[in-house]
């Protein structure tokens, strides 16, 4: 497995790839690699000949008081995981070669409607930044297929909605959310719990299981359901950012008539804050 950092090595590699006819997929990642991750490698792989992880903390898509400085970085650990999960490349490209020209004097892409709500209400310019980033590691990798977590569901919905938008020749695969044993959805952002907290986060997961079954039992008083799930999650020490019940498709709130809905959750536990999400067709 190679390690390049910039566009003209990762173009050099990818000519050789292409003029050998070998089918190119895309892994876009922040790096501190988990077994998350490491499906989608694997997912990728299962799809492509070749597959380029790309390892880049897009400082575009954090907030001024967000983690962009804690951000967990640790790239040896990431290149053996890697390595060992079948990824034939990795582009860990620095912030100048992103953005040479600073973050203000660069192009943007707003993806609407599916960006707004959720964590797009709750972290202004987020989707802007993963957009941007997104459509530029799309264009510099130029991938046949690309694979992305079900656990930021709301990044997926906007990336197959650039995806269409902007006709890019990509085919976007989502893949399922990997879970700890106790139902906690996978993040780097885990890394950051006490221990005290980490006892604790599992009932993200369990709140939507609960919430996911009453209304598979018949509720459909959605607003009242997002508040029990708010309450509960606020018993158990969290601080809900949002729970929400929405059409899985536009990700506006659900109606009473809609039969595919995804639940969409984010909570700080502590200074950590947790997303998680749940799809059902009732
Ligand atoms: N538990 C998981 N299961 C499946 N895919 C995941 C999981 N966690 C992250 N991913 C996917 O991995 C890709 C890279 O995500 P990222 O590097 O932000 O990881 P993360 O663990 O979600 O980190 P963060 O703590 O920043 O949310 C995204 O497509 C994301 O959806
Ligand atoms: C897709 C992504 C790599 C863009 O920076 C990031 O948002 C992530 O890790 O989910
Ligand atoms: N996994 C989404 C990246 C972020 O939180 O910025």
């Amino acid at each position: 497995m190679r390690t390049v950092h910039t566009l003209k090595e990762l173009r050099a590699m990818l000519r050789g790839y292409r003029q050998q006819g070998k089918r190119i997929g895309l892994v876009p990642t922040m790096g501190n690699l988990h077994e998350g991750h490491i499906s989608l490698v694997r997912k990728a792989r299962e799809a492509a000949d070749i597959v380029v992880t790309t390892i880049f903390v897009n400082p575009m898509q954090f907030g001024v008081s967000e983690d962009l400085d804690t951000y967990p970085r640790t790239l040896i650990e990431d290149q053996e995981r890697l390595d060992a999960a079948g990824s034939t490349l990795v582009f860990t490209p620095s912030i100048e070669e992103i953005y040479p020209e600073g973050l203000a004097r660069h192009t943007r892409v707003i993806v609407p409607e599916v960006s707004e709500g959720h964590c797009g209400a709750s972290r202004p310019g987020h989707f802007e930044g993963v957009a941007t980033v997104v459509t530029m590691l799309f264009n510099m990798v130029q991938p046949d297929i690309a694979v992305f977590g079900e656990k930021d569901y709301q990044q997926l919905a906007v990336i197959r909605k650039l995806t269409r938008d902007l006709m890019i020749p990509v085919e976007v695969i989502g893949s399922p959310t990997i879970r700890d044993d106790d139902g906690l959805a996978k993040s780097s952002r885990n890394g950051f719990l006490t221990e005290d907290e980490r006892a604790i986060a599992p009932i993200v997961y369990r709140t939507l299981k609960n919430t996911a079954e009453q209304i598979q039992n018949g509720r459909s008083d959605f607003v009242a359901l997002e508040q029990e799930a708010s309450d509960a999650l606020s018993e158990a020490g969290l601080r809900p950012d949002y729970f929400n019940i929405a059409n899985s498709l536009t990700l506006k709130p659900a109606s009473a008539d809609d039969t595919e809905l995804t639940l969409l959750v984010a909570a700080f536990l502590g200074t950590t804050r947790l997303i998680d999400n749940l799809s059902i067709t009732r």
